[in-house]
């Protein structure tokens, strides 16, 4: 019964990125304002400080803030560190570099990586989304297959 229940927690976080293969104008530099959609389940606790919580929203926040937030907020997402004509990324710069080039899904991947390593245990991430424009997202489920970072 309690692995019905899924517990959910909106984040937000900037960041910039480019898709140095696209044909378009997503291939410059430019910013989205991401919202971080995640569902976790786990038992629901009979004891403790935690009594009636899968975890507490707080102590959840905690988590995401410094397994993911406090590394992507205000960051210039890359998949390499060096651009193609050969500038390098001022060496100040806060840079998160990818091994895929930084869609929207690829960036959910890194994201949910690092999340399952960082959950508590009992805690199991069932679902994430991550919206990059008002209007545009992805959707992870449990189940289906997440690639390493
Ligand atoms: N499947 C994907 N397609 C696209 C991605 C992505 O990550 N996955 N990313 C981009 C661009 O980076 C960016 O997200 C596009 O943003 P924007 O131009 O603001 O998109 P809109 O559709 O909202 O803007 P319009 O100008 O109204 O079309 C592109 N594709
Ligand atoms: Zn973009």
């Amino acid at each position: 019964m309690n692995s019905s229940f899924v517990l959910h927690r909106r984040f937000y976080f900037e960041a910039a990125h480019f898709l140095p293969d696209y044909l378009g104008d997503c291939r410059n530099i430019h910013g989205h304002s991401y919202v971080l959609e995640i569902g976790v389940s786990g038992k629901i606790q009979i004891s403790g400080s935690e009594r009636g919580m899968i975890i507490d929203l707080k102590r959840l926040k905690a988590l995401v803030q410094t397994s993911v937030l406090d590394v992507l907020d205000h960051a210039l997402i890359v998949e390499k560190a060096e651009f193609s004509n050969g500038n390098s990324i001022p060496a100040d710069m806060k840079l998160v570099v990818l091994r895929e080039t930084p869609t929207v899904e690829n960036l959910l991947k890194w994201i949910i990586t690092r999340l399952t390593e960082d959950l508590p245990e009992g805690i199991r991430l069932e679902f994430s989304k991550l919206h990059e424009t008002r209007d545009s997202w992805v959707e992870w489920r449990a189940g289906s297959a997440v690639f390493s970072r």
